[in-house]
């Protein structure tokens, strides 16, 4: 496309109406993500921009660009709300949103969906202090590897971002990603001849579909629908919706009859459901979360695995929001015909919020929980316990840990495991060390985790229920000084407290487990650099950072780093 070159901004003269501020489409230069990486740290993980309605599409009349004077070199690009933009996606950041720069300045722009080397049509919808967020109106031309999304749903649904991305270039993506928070909030440097020793190339996962053995539905009375759609008719049942909410929309769920990251099982199941729930003469009615009428709220499905046959395992919960187990009689007959159907569930969660936990929880059909193996051990998980969800890439993960941990085998090591939610970690070192403390703020978790030491007849593990946020000065004396401390807290990372009693204690190596890059970026800081500004040093070296990719065609991102005691 040919264009003018003025003043570090590119005028395409093909469209006058719109201001081009892409900069080059290398695929080697890497915008930095200094200038929001604030907003990494401090984003909750809904983002309320997510998904806003957009405003109507423009017209070239109207856009305020036409009229606007090109700004004078020396002047800081800063775009308006409304604005109409060209641009060019340089890379994928912050919940796999792609970055895009103006040229010459450098000003960062954000558009949810946009895929490296793909040119569009973006409006600013929401500027923020050094960066501005973009929604895309229209693609002109693709990004670089481009694949066909195999998943209907991909362009709406808010769980796989990144579907018609290359797996290859997903997995690119998120080891840069890691690359430059390491830098840009690690403090580590890339100049540093040990940055290339420390830092691994992501691992892959091996399957890419069908990993997820959880997942979550909604029931709503308000299906969402794409734009071009609104106008049908959808009184009535026609309006109800059994899928995922629309990104950015607690109340409207997007309906879904197959979801291509759960079992081929699970997609029986909902199948079923879908086949059955909106039949009038069953009284089924989805729950609203603005008049808080209604009976059905999530429908969970969880996929274990039968320790002796090795075939799936299927769980089934209604979550209700009360106790009516004839209304659900008719689908548990249909779903319970399902062989590997094994457990169906009622959990009933009368509060108007819409968790999917229940107060009261009841046997439907079956068992109350299903099974899955996880390096040798055996897990019971029940309708509301943790449990990792992807289990063949947690091996992978597992065994990093494990190598990281290098334990010596002569059962004489104490193993710190906070955060261990239902114990898995500890769990699978305790057979060679002496002895496994594990924290942990849920207290059914640590129940489970309890229990799940006893069904693997694992006697030296101690499972303590508390908050690692507010840890006081005798947090220590609950445990001898451990040889290893796992750290694996969920994306805030970890409080400040924790770093300095981390840094007091001076464990001779602490693996930190993260799904947050950005939070662990910091704590990784802390650790190695010291709390600067509270004039306490670091006294940790980072030996590793292996990104994981748990979750193909998700912004999410694992990582394990080994840190040692210097
Ligand atoms: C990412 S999960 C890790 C679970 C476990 N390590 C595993 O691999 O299965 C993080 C865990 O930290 C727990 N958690 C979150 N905040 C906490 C806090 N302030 N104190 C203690 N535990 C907390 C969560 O309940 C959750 O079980």
């Amino acid at each position: 496309m040919a264009t003018i070159h003025y003043c570090g901004f590119r005028r395409l003269n093909t469209r006058p109406w719109l201001l081009t501020v892409s900069s080059s489409s290398s695929s080697s230069s890497s915008p930095s993500l200094a200038p929001f990486a604030s907003h990494y740290l401090h984003s909750s993980s809904l983002d309320e921009s997510e998904g806003q309605q957009s405003p109507p599409l423009p017209t070239t009349t109207t856009t305020s660009t036409t009229t606007r004077k090109p700004p004078h070199q020396s002047q800081p690009f800063f775009p308006k709300r409304g604005q109409t933009l060209e641009l060019v996606c340089e890379s994928l950041a912050f919940k796999g949103r792609g970055v895009c720069k103006v040229a010459d300045t450098g000003f960062v722009l954000m558009c949810d969906r946009a895929l490296p080397g793909e040119r569009f049509i973006g409006r600013v919808t929401r500027k923020k202090d050094n960066y501005a967020e973009v929604q895309k109106i229209e693609t002109i031309s693709p990004h670089w590897d481009f694949v066909t999304a195999p998943c209907e749903y991909a362009s709406d649904c808010g769980g796989c971002k990144t579907q018609n991305l290359l797996y290859e270039a997903q997995v690119r993506a998120k080891e840069q990603q890691v690359h430059e928070l390491m830098i840009h909030v690690g403090k580590f440097s890339d100049k540093d001849p040990e940055f290339a020793a420390f830092m691994k190339p992501i691992v892959p996962c091996d399957i890419q579909f069908h990993y997820r053995n959880k997942m979550e539905f909604s029931f709503s009375s308000q299906k969402w629908l794409p734009r071009e759609a609104l106008h049908g008719e959808r009184d009535g049942s026609n309006g109800y919706a059994l899928g995922l909410h629309a990104p950015g929309f607690f109340d409207k769920v997007l309906n879904v009859e197959k979801c291509l990251l759960q079992s081929e099982s699970a997609n029986k199941v909902l199948q079923v459901v879908q086949d059955g729930w909106r039949d009038p003469q069953l009284g089924l009615s989805p729950y609203d979360t603005h008049t808080h009428a209604g009976f059905l709220k999530h429908l969970m499905l969880r996929t274990g695995r039968d320790v002796t046959t090795g075939l799936p395992e299927l769980m089934v919960n209604f979550v209700t929001s009360s106790y009516k187990p004839e209304l659900l009689k008719v689908l548990v007959e249909k779903i319970s015909a399902i062989p590997e159907v094994v457990s169906i569930i009622n959990n009933v969660n009368r509060s108007i919020g819409n968790t999917s936990a229940g107060e009261e929880e009841y046997v439907l059909y079956g068992k109350s929980t299903i099974t899955e193996t996880l390096r040798g051990l055996t897990f019971q998980i029940s309708a509301n316990s943790f449990f990792q969800t992807n289990t063949h890439q947690a091996e992978v993960l597992y065994k990093i840990i494990e190598d990281c941990a290098a334990i010596r085998g002569d059962g004489s090591e104490i193993v710190l495991d906070l955060f261990c939610g239902t114990g898995t970690i500890g769990l699978t070192l305790a057979r060679r060390v002496k002895h496994v403390y594990g924290y942990e703020v849920v207290s059914q978790a640590i129940a489970d985790a309890r229990r799940n030491a006893e069904q693997n007849g694992i006697h030296n593990a101690t499972f303590v229920q508390g908050d690692l946020n507010k840890i006081g000065d005798t947090f220590g004396d609950g445990f001898p000084k451990p040889d290893i401390v796992i750290s694996d807290p969920n994306r805030p990372g970890m409080h400040m407290k924790l770093i300095k009693f981390l840094l007091k204690l001076r464990a001779p190596r602490i693996i930190y487990v993260s799904c947050n890059p950005a939070t662990c970026a910091r704590d990784l800081d802390y650790l190695c650099h010291g709390v600067v500004e509270q004039n306490i040093k670091g006294c940790y070296k980072l030996r590793r950072l292996q990104p994981v990719d748990m979750f193909p065609h998700t912004p999410h991102i694992e990582c394990v780093c080994l840190l040692e005691l210097v």
